[in-house]
């Protein structure tokens, strides 16, 4: 479980986050939904503890990674906006690699990896180097890698970006697959579909505050509008930073 209280950054005049507050539960997917320059992405390296808070409360599973990130990052599996590929490496060498960082045994890597990989139907690049992959192609590596050591606690910054349709059917049954493994996932996106589709609760940002949280079908009825992109726009007051 994830649990934020009145949070605040910034970075100097700029205030990324002014009192972001929710909860994410274990075994829902949430949806983190925001206008760009929300605050989505450094809330996130908030969570991991990549970044200091100025003021408030994280807990990730009770431990604060502001006080012990290294503890808190053993719990969580982090998918950024920048993938960090080695190019020389072929996709199961790159995993091989993240799962023995995770302090994995060699025999429990190779089938996770069979697992991960079937999930996110990767066969035909597992043997691949990813020096010349698509976009696509390089999220499914990225996301198998934060898939890969069983975190309990996800955290996906817009991982449908580039996906094509078999892809995000593919990120589809992940998702899924992470729900009834009780994991607790907190996914950034702009992506309505995905949102409609995949999550079981939602957070709205706006200008580095939490304007909403709930069921998709409760902001809805909330705003007493029928689409979740038109109640959305209501509750952040703009028409930015949304995708059909
Ligand atoms: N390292 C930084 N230095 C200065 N300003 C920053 C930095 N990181 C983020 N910001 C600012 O903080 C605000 C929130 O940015 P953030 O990247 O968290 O938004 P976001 O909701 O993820 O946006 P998007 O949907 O466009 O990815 C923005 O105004 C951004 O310019």
């Amino acid at each position: 479980m994830i649990e934020v209280h009145d949070v605040t950054k910034h970075f100097g005049k700029v205030q990324a986050l002014a009192g972001a507050s929710f909860t994410a539960r274990d075994g829902q997917v949430t949806a983190l939904l925001g206008p760009n320059g929300a605050g989505k992405t450094t809330l996130l390296r908030l969570l991991v503890g990549l970044l200091g808070r100025d003021r408030g409360t994280i807990l990730i599973d009770g431990i604060d990674p502001g006080i012990d990130p290294l503890a808190a990052r053993r719990s969580i599996g982090f998918l950024t906006d920048q993938f960090g590929l080695y190019e020389r490496m072929s996709t199961r060498e790159y995993l091989r690699y993240f799962g023995e960082l995770n302090g994995m045994e060699r025999r429990a890597i190779d089938t996770r990896i069979d697992e991960v990989t079937a999930l996110l139907a990767m066969d035909d690049i597992v043997e691949r180097r990813s020096k010349g992959f698509s976009q696509g192609q390089r999220i499914k590596v990225a996301l198998a890698r934060t898939l890969l050591h069983r975190p309990r606690n996800l955290l996906l910054d817009e991982p449908s970006r580039g996906l094509d349709v078999m892809s995000t059917r593919a990120l589809r049954r992940a998702l899924a697959a992470l729900r009834a493994d009780g994991c607790c996932v907190i996914m950034a996106t702009h992506v309505m579909q995905e949102v409609t589709n995949s999550c079981d609760d939602v957070i709205v940002i706006a200008r580095g505050a939490t304007v909403a949280q709930g069921t998709p079908q409760s902001l809805c009825e909330r705003t007493g509008i029928a689409s979740l992109e038109d109640a959305f726009v209501k509750l952040v007051g703009t028409d930015e930073g949304i995708s059909a």
